[in-house]
């Protein structure tokens, strides 16, 4: 069975349409701020999909790009103007970013309240402790995109491949709330021995960035399989899944269609409830 993250993707925007002009009706449009740095090809493509999101849902959009050789002062700028605008409901700093910028600074001197990614330290420690902010969208729409197709995860032995802020840590906490009830392990680079891991798993959430690193025969028969891989490998994306776990998996994410579009529809979720908690 697909778990198609398109289709998903397309049922929230759907959603979001509605509350974005409910929105607009009180007086607020809510807007999204992207902050590139540098001409990467993947990040360019991905921010003019961000871009082209919001003008489907109705959010206006912020869009402020900066060479690649960009200073910390300069990036601090653009950020301190983002938080001060009152258009802008929420934003993004596109990872990664140029090297001579320390990214985790950057990252705190986002305003919690417009951090559309969900990844400021604050919002991060939120989730910790299970209080309401906003989340990672990464994994928050594998959580939806489970929960859409009916794959059970109360008590669903699940194995995450990657450590990695943005999905792999960040999702074991999702995913071990009491709502939610699954138990994660979490493997990673050193990790003895993947495949007896990922063989005892119910679900399988491939995000190392490593191609075709989750094979078939490391997953049970029926396992639910979400490919988070983004690589690229002569141009064209390659995922962490190999193509034929499709003989074996019994849901599995396709990529792209999958997750992708699923991050993309709940970083326009964080922007409208950012929107939605600045009128309680
Ligand atoms: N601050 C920050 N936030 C991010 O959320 C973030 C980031 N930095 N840096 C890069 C990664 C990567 N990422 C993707 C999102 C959607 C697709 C996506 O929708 N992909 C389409 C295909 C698009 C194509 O063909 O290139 C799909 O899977 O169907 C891919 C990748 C968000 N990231």
């Amino acid at each position: 069975m697909k778990l198609d993250g398109k289709a998903t993707a397309a049922k929230i925007k759907a959603d979001l349409t509605k509350r974005v002009a409910a929105l607009k009706e009180r007086g607020v449009t809510p807007g999204l701020g992207t902050v590139l740095v540098g001409n990467d090809p993947g990040s360019q493509i991905y921010v003019a999909g961000k871009h082209r999101d919001c003008a489907e849902v109705g959010i206006a959009s912020i869009r402020v790009d900066l060479p690649a050789s960009a200073s910390q002062a300069d990036v601090e700028a653009a950020i301190d103007e983002l938080n001060a605008s009152p258009a802008c409901t929420g934003y993004i700093v596109q990872l990664p970013l140029p090297k001579q910028l320390d990214t985790m600074a950057l990252l705190e001197r986002i305003d919690p309240a417009k951090d559309a990614d969900g990844l400021h330290p604050v919002n991060l420690g939120r989730l910790v402790h299970m209080v309401d902010a906003p989340l990672p969208c990464t994994p928050h729409g594998i959580v939806l995109l489970l929960q859409e197709y009916g794959v059970p995860i109360k008590g669903a032995d699940v194995v995450v491949v990657g450590r990695g802020i943005t999905v792999g840590r960040s999702l074991g906490l999702l995913l071990t709330r009491r709502s939610e009830n699954a138990t994660v392990t979490l493997c990673h680079t050193g990790t003895h021995d993947l495949a007896a891991h990922v063989r005892r798993a119910d679900i399988v959430v491939a995000a190392a960035g490593v191609p075709e690193l989750i094979k078939r025969d490391m997953v049970k028969p029926g396992a639910a399989v979400l490919d988070v891989g983004v690589s690229r490998v002569d141009g064209k994306i390659a995922g962490d899944v190999a193509l034929d776990v499709a003989e074996v998996a019994g849901h599995l994410t396709p990529n792209p269609g999958g997750v992708g579009p699923m991050t993309r529809a709940l970083l326009l979720s964080n922007v409208v409830e950012a929107a939605e908690r600045g009128l309680r």
